[in-house]
């Protein structure tokens, strides 16, 4: 890393990476040009980069993989956990090669480019790594220009002006903006995404009406012995509502900014609060009051992440900023009630501090990496969450079994 006074563009550099601090470190651009500001993260999976640079939870990020090989399968319709990707741009050690696999549709630096997403290669990745995980997630600019043009301590300046993701919501930003019904389960080899039959009739995935809200929602949503969730969409990951379907579930998802009669016009078996980005506190300010109300009106909840994150907040918890947060595909996380170790998928900057939880209230995971909280539930009502994902994608499916639960409970409470 070179400091801002002395540095020359190094020849053939046409990406960048600056530091507040006026450091950077130089590379090959790829996919969009441009220039992008955000917090730099690293992620240890070893599959999934389209999942990963399409969850909503990335947005205000810059990810930088530790897997060397990244794009090498190109990208495909079907990978995908919302309509476009949210991370701001990627960091990667190898350049991206020619895509080899037969689900590739577009190669991984033509996709990034077209979806106006910076990406940088040839980087000491695993120095980046470190220099992480001893001084935490920095802010930074990351820039691409093929003439290789870049303005150092002007794009430093940027960086530090920069206000961090600290206090900002940015769930606002990449919640749905109408309300709608969730169609389809998980995708399998050769049948692709199952169109859950339970889950048709799909009249319309624009239930709102001005007058009555999102209460048309209820009828239009199919079969109705299947129970109710109703999810508040703060950035959701689309696996988390495939797998709510596999469970058994018919579901209409809501916008982050649902107020609780809005929820409760869905006459909801139960409420499912999603991942998302941002800090869990600045989200909190408009979330955290309906959840207080659909936790008075005893609706079973079920959240992930941010989700897990808010209902901490709801119940008095507070939540601090981490020192470089966890994301990955193998984070171990023991589960309290009986010492099983699930091997999950993660990404979150944010945690519950277990401390400040109130005594109905108990902590029932914690992560093995460093004790963090990883789950929560109410003793004295049915509400549960986890910081981690058990929607996977990418990641290993261990935790499935929590979509389970939270659907068989609601079976029990709507059946007659
Ligand atoms: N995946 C998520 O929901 C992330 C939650 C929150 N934005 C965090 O960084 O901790």
């Amino acid at each position: 890393m070179a400091d801002a006074k002395t540095l020359i563009v190094p020849k053939g550099a046409t990406g960048v990476l600056v530091f507040a601090d006026g450091s950077a470190v130089f590379g090959r651009g790829f996919g969009a040009v441009g220039e992008a500001v955000g917090e730099l993260c690293f992620n240890t999976a070893i599959t999934g980069y389209q999942e990963i640079m399409t969850d909503p939870s990335y947005a205000g990020q810059v990810v930088t993989f530790t897997f060397p090989h990244i794009g090498n399968v190109g990208t495909n319709a079907d990978d995908v956990e919302a309509d476009t990707p949210f991370a701001l741009g990627c960091v990667v050690r190898q350049d991206v090669t020619e895509p080899s696999n037969f689900r590739n549709v577009q190669p991984f630096d033509e996709w990034m480019r077209d979806h106006g997403r910076i990406g940088l290669s040839g980087v000491d990745t695993r120095a980046l790594t470190r220099m992480i995980r001893e001084k935490g997630a920095p802010n930074i600019v990351i820039a691409h220009d093929p003439d290789g043009a870049f303005d150092i301590a002007a794009l430093a300046a940027k960086a530090a002006a920069w206000p961090g993701l600290e206090g900002m919501d940015l769930a606002i930003e990449v919640t749905g903006k109408d309300s709608r019904l969730w169609e389809g389960g998980p995708w399998t080899l050769g049948k692709g995404y199952s169109l859950n039959e339970t889950q048709i009739p799909f009249v319309s995935s624009e239930v709102e009406t001005p007058e009555t809200g999102f209460s048309t929602a209820l009828e239009a949503n199919g079969d109705s012995s299947r129970p109710h969730v109703v999810a508040i969409d703060y950035g959701a990951k689309n696996n988390i509502f495939r797998n709510l379907v596999k469970a058994g579930a018919r579901v209409t998802v809501l916008p982050a900014t649902a107020t609780f009669d809005q929820v409760s016009a869905l006459g909801p078996d139960g409420v499912f609060l999603s991942n998302g980005p941002g800090d869990p506190a600045a989200t909190g300010a408009y979330a955290v009051p309906v959840i207080r109300q659909v936790l008075d009106a005893d609706i079973p909840v079920f959240g992930i992440c941010l989700g897990h994150q808010l209902l901490g907040l709801a119940v008095g918890a507070k939540t601090i900023k981490m020192h470089q947060g966890h994301r990955g595909a193998n984070h171990p996380v023991k589960r309290l009630e009986d010492g099983l170790v699930e091997i999950t998928s993660m990404n979150h900057g944010f945690a519950v501090d277990a401390a400040t939880l109130p005594a109905n209230v108990r902590s029932t995971h914690i992560s093995l990496f460093d004790g963090s909280n990883c789950g929560i539930a109410l003793t004295d009502k049915n509400a549960f969450s986890v910081q981690y994902h058990p929607e996977a994608s990418p990641g290993p499916q261990d935790s499935f079994y929590l979509f389970q639960r939270f659907v068989d409970g609601l079976k029990k409470a709507v059946a007659p």
